[in-house]
C-alpha cells in the first residue's frame, strides 16, 4: 500500500492534530497537517482564507494539499475535517489505512465552542455542529477503515485505542 502509514479524518477539534502528533511519535514516523500546508503555502490562517475567499475557494485548495500530502507523505496525515466533503478526495481515500476520529455533539461543542478560530462555528455552536455531523458523519464513516471514539478519553488514550486497533508496531 503507497500513501501515507496512516491517516486520520473526523470533525474539527476531535484532536486529529493532537493525536496525529502523539501517533507519528509513539511509531517513529514523521507527521504532516494538511491545514498546516495550506496555511504554509498561502501564508495566511485558515480563517483568512475563508472570509477572504470563501469556503468554495478554501475547499479547492484544500483538495490540492490532500491530493499532493496523499501522494508525497509516508507517514501520519492529518486532514482537515471538511476534506471529505470532496467525492474525488474520498476515492483517494480508498485503500488507504484511514482512522476516523469520533465525538458525540456535547463534547465537540466543549471542545471548540469559543474557538473564533474555526470559522464553520462561529454563530450558535450547537446547532451548527449537529448540522455539520448531521451532513458528514456518514462521510466519515465510509471513508474509515477504523474508528475510534474520542469521547472522555485524553489524546494519550485515544492514541493508544488507535494503536491497538490498526495493529501497527511501535518504534
Ligand atoms: N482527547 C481529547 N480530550 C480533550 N481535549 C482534546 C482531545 N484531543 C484534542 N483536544 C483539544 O481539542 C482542541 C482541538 O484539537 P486538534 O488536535 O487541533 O483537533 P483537530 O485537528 O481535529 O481540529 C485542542 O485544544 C486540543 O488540545
Ligand atoms: O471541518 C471543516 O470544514 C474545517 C476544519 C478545519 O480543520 P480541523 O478539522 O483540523 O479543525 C479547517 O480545515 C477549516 O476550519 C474547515
Ligand atoms: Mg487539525
Amino acid at each position: 500500500m503507497s500513501g501515507p502509514l496512516v491517516v486520520l479524518v473526523g470533525p474539527m477539534g476531535v484532536g486529529k492534530s493532537t493525536v496525529g502528533q502523539l501517533l507519528a511519535e509513539r511509531l517513529g514516523v514523521g507527521y504532516r497537517d494538511t491545514d498546516d500546508d495550506i496555511v504554509t503555502e498561502a501564508g495566511r490562517s485558515i480563517a483568512e482564507i475563508f472570509v477572504d475567499e470563501g469556503e468554495e475557494t478554501f475547499r479547492a485548495v484544500e483538495k490540492r494539499a490532500v491530493r499532493r500530502a496523499l501522494a508525497e507523505h509516508d507517514g501520519v496525515l492529518a486532514l482537515g475535517g471538511g476534506s471529505v466533503l470532496d467525492a474525488d478526495t474520498r476515492a483517494l481515500l480508498a485503500g488507504q489505512r484511514v482512522v476516523y476520529l469520533a465525538m458525540d455533539v456535547e463534547e465537540a461543542v466543549k471542545r471548540t465552542g469559543l474557538n473564533t478560530a474555526r470559522p464553520l462555528l462561529a454563530v450558535n455552536p450547537r446547532k451548527q455542529w449537529r448540522e455539520l455531523m448531521d451532513a458528514r458523519r456518514h462521510l466519515y464513516e465510509g471513508v474509515a477503515t477504523a474508528v475510534v471514539t474520542t469521547d472522555g478519553r485524553t489524546p494519550e488514550e485515544v492514541t493508544q485505542v488507535a494503536l491497538d486497533a490498526l495493529e501497527l508496531k511501535e518504534a
